[in-house]
């Protein structure tokens, strides 16, 4: 065996001297015919089999040329001394890395290793051409071993293909969908308003404790990978997280962060802007995969009660895809309903389109229908709680830079520990006494907090267990009221399905008397 590899680099020595004599003694045409010739002998000796994939095919840019040059990027290790070149596509949110001419990088996949060589060449008398054509002509040629090919194609120009995909995506900024112009479809038919979306919360910079972070992270990544798990199983791929708590506790700022590790596009679905059933169908439809269809304030959102001031409704009756239908009744339709949104996240209109994420939150988990809780339908409930040690730690980190590790403060972290849970605050009430604090150095921020922490807690002392506990709802109802008025200015725009939270308490007992 050994000889052979011997006798063949001898033959490809005496070819490449061959070459260079021919190349003193003929014409151009004569040797590049030669060279032709030459290179199929060495071809057919090789062990290898090569395979181009060149710039443009035809008239038109060649998809699988941009898509190597993405993939080989970030993934393939170029050979040491290799040269990148760097660019940064048209609304790309970071760089990528090019092979330079005549540089190689080499990969594996499925246990085999593989070469891929950029080749510029000059491009030879253009003649005739109804579009301007690069003086270079630019191909990657990729070298695996004979023995190799089964194994490797197409899977692995497949697995290139969506790599390339998932970075081309991933590179682009993320939007914040809304549809705050109701049903009214812009020139291209579409009814959500695309922003970019640069929210700069990530699971990082979220204040919560670690284990529970930690397994919504996992939760997600299983979720992201599931293609073939959902495909088995026979589930639509989709996941629902309700998050739940107190205003202020990072329940928007966890949506953000989702979006951010997952790279998904957000739909935040304002309700009180869709009319009827039909057009949240419409809604959903033009949503794309990997995104996240986020309704915040869900309680204040789905309005039942209206059913309550109409004539005794039929019994509620069991649809198509096995929803209770809790629509009967409602003014012609032409309201929102939950069977309607439940419709949308669990019954068949939730398979339009794939690999999607929805997202409620509430800070009233009490208030919400027992349909939207029942178990399949929302497949995690995550308490977002007052401010705990723990979350208090990453709020520090964050806000004074201050190390887990560090003995800045120690004696006034140990208070810290000890009032946190007593003083029932939220990590947002927590982020503005730091920021207020932030140019006083860290240790003047912590004694600051503490100071707020051992005020809030007395007051809850004194205020006794029951009162502090009827009164924080009654914080909560206000600060919602707020909101509300904020949002939704337009009041009383319409009978159900409009933002009609005013009396929350009531609408609750309605709610559940119709149901
Ligand atoms: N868990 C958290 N980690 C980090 N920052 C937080 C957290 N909770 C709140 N904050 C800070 O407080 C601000 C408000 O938080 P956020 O809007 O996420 O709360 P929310 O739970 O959605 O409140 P609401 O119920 O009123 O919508 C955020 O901009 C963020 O700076
Ligand atoms: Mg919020």
């Amino acid at each position: 065996m050994k000889e052979y590899w011997t006798m063949l680099a001898s033959l490809m020595g005496a070819l490449a001297f061959l070459q260079g004599v021919l190349h003193a003694v003929f014409p151009a045409e004569l040797r590049a015919a030669l060279a032709r010739l030459l290179g199929r002998l060495t071809r057919a000796f090789s062990p290898y089999c090569y395979f181009d994939v060149t710039e443009t095919d035809g008239m038109s840019n060649n998809e699988i040329y941009d898509a190597v040059q993405l993939y080989l990027s970030s993934t393939a290790a170029p050979a040491s001394g290799a040269r990148l070149s760097l660019t940064r596509p048209h609304n790309a949110t970071s760089f990528t890395f090019g092979l330079a001419a005549s540089d190689r990088v080499v990969d594996a996949f499925r246990g085999a290793a593989v070469t891929w060589e950029h080749v510029v060449a000059p491009r030879q008398s253009p003649g005739f051409s109804w579009r301007p054509l690069p003086e270079e002509k630019r191909r990657f040629t990729l070298r695996i071993r004979r023995g190799d090919r089964e194994k490797l194609l197409p899977a692995y120009l497949d697995h290139i293909l969506a790599t390339a995909q998932e970075i081309r995506r991933r590179s682009q900024d993320r939007l914040l969908y809304t549809n705050a112009r109701g049903g009214a479809m812009d020139s291209r038919g579409l009814p959500w308003d695309p922003v970019p979306f640069k929210h700069p919360s990530t699971f990082d910079t979220l204040a919560m404790d670690p284990e529970r972070k930690a397994s919504i992270m996992a939760d997600l990544r299983d979720f992201a990978a599931g293609s073939s798990f959902y495909e088995r199983t026979g589930r639509a791929w989709k996941r629902g997280y309700l998050l739940y708590g107190p205003p202020g506790t990072g329940k928007s700022s966890m949506i953000a962060a989702m979006a951010n590790f997952l790279g998904y596009d957000v739909y935040d679905l304002e309700l009180t802007e869709v009319s009827s059933n039909a057009e949240l169908r419409k809604l959903l439809m033009k949503t794309t995969s990997k995104s996240i269809i986020v309704i915040e304030d869900i309680d204040c959102s789905v309005d039942l009660t209206n059913r309550a001031a109409l004539p005794p409704a039929p019994k509620p009756r069991p649809t198509l895809d096995g929803a209770i239908d809790q629509d009967v009744g409602t003014a012609s339709g032409r309201s929102i309903t939950l069977s309607g949104l439940l419709n949308f996240t669990d019954g068949l209109w939730s398979c339009c389109g794939s690999e999607r994420i929805f997202v409620f939150t509430t800070n009233h988990i009490e208030k919400l229908d027992p349909a939207l809780l029942r178990s399949g339908r929302m497949d995690m409930h995550v308490f977002m709680s007052y401010c705990t040690f723990p979350a208090l730690k990453i709020l520090l980190k964050n806000y004074l830079c201050l190390e887990d590790s560090a003995d800045d403060g120690a004696e006034v972290m140990r208070g810290l520990e000890e009032w946190i849970e007593a003083a029932e605050i939220t990590p947002a009430d927590v982020s503005e006494v730091l920021i207020k604090n932030r140019r006083n150095g860290k240790e003047r921020a912590m004694e600051e907090l503490l100071e707020v922490l051992k005020a809030r807690a007395e007051k809850r002392r004194l205020d006794g267990g029951k009162v502090a506990a009827a009164a924080a709802p009654r914080d909560n109802d206000e600060e919602e009221e707020e909101k509300r008025a904020l949002e939704s200015p337009k009041e009383g725009k319409g009978p159900a399905g409009k933002n009609s939270c005013g009396d929350g308490q009531d609408e609750e007992t309605d709610a559940k008397k119709q149901l």
